[in-house]
């Protein structure tokens, strides 16, 4: 049973399950709205990802969440916190890593973890030790009294993951976090994520990588600072408002040009050998529609076949770039 409370303050519902619970969230900038109308639940415990392009309001929704921005309207709770009026009380109970990793270069890897832990409050002794465990967890032990500056793109991140954790936060906000490393580091750095929600803090991450978006438990796609979508990316794929048609054929280029004029076609991309291609779902028959296209020939092999992240993204935004 879900318990909530409604708070007389903003008209918020507090559910205890609930890290975070938004509702009708805008943030204009003049003319321009930021973040549109937007209502979310985060589930405490869960990986929970944004996905969208660059401008599509990732940071500005989270910067909302964390209570470093005021909204035009809306209503937000974020562990039990009314914002943007308890921010100061939500402070200590969360972590956030920005997109640029706020590290001091000419500092050691030691001495940033310092002054962030003594910005913490931690005392001498929890410092020592929780100091060790995070250069061990996060594999900077040997390069402890090394200048944050002359480090590696997956060192300073593996450091700035660090020191965003450094007083044990329930909710780690994390905007775009692996766009400056190598995919190795990527994976490792998703391996602490599924760590650190196992040890039960919750995590709201943004992305524009769809494999990335694709480990989240659950997941938002933002588009001009509109919600397209969200659930968990199996039902994401699940259940898409288009089927995916692959063509194994020559002039692939041309057959794109000829298939995305149907009005039933939601976007053609080319993915090497083959043209991917979104068919709206109401669409009976989509393989007997591209069959019989001029621009078809009877060799050409088309296929059904299985959903993916990207695909999703496509069907429910502008973004395929082939329309
Ligand atoms: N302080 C600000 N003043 C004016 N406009 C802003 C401000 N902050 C964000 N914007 C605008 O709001 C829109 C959303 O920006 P935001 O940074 O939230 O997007 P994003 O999805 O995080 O993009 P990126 O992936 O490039 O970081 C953009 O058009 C941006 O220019």
């Amino acid at each position: 049973m879900i318990l909530s409370t409604r708070a007389a303050a903003n008209n918020t519902t507090y559910s205890p399950e609930l890290a975070i619970n938004a509702k009708s969230l805008c943030r204009n900038f003049g003319q321009l709205a930021a973040i549109s109308n937007l209502d979310l639940t985060v589930e405490k415990q869960t990986i929970y990802g944004f996905l969208g392009p660059n401008g599509s309001g990732k940071t500005t929704a989270i910067r909302l969440l964390t209570g470093l921005l005021k909204p035009t309207s809306g209503q937000i709770n974020v562990l039990g916190c009314h914002l943007p009026q308890e921010a100061n009380k939500l402070r200590l109970q969360i972590g956030y890593m920005t997109q640029k990793f706020s590290l001091y270069d000419d500092l050691t890897v030691k001495e940033n973890l310092q002054f962030i832990s003594k910005i913490y409050g931690l005392t001498a002794n929890e410092q020592k030790s929780r100091l060790s465990e995070l250069l061990s967890t996060h594999q900077l032990t040997q390069q402890s009294q090394q200048l944050a500056g002359s480090m590696s793109g997956g060192q300073k991140q593996r450091l700035a993951l660090a020191a965003a954790v450094i007083h044990k936060p329930k909710l780690l906000f994390l905007d775009e976090p692996t766009s400056a490393v190598d995919p190795q580091n990527r994976r490792e750095f998703w391996e602490q994520l599924f760590d650190l929600c196992d040890q039960g803090t919750t995590i709201l991450v943004s992305t524009h990588y769809m494999d990335e978006a694709e480990r989240c438990h659950k997941l938002a796609i933002l588009e001009n600072g509109v919600k397209r979508a969200d659930d968990t990316p199996q039902a994401l794929m699940n259940n898409m408002s288009a089927q995916v048609v692959e063509i194994a054929a020559n002039d692939l280029r041309y057959i794109k040009d000829k298939l995305i004029q149907l009005p039933q076609v939601i976007s053609a991309a080319q993915l090497g050998t083959h043209l991917r291609v979104l068919v709206n779902k109401a669409e009976r028959n989509p393989v007997g529609l591209l069959q019989r296209q001029s621009c078809i020939k009877p060799t050409d092999q088309l296929a059904i076949v299985r959903p993916s992240l990207e695909d999703v993204f496509v069907s429910c935004t502008g973004q395929g770039g082939a329309r």
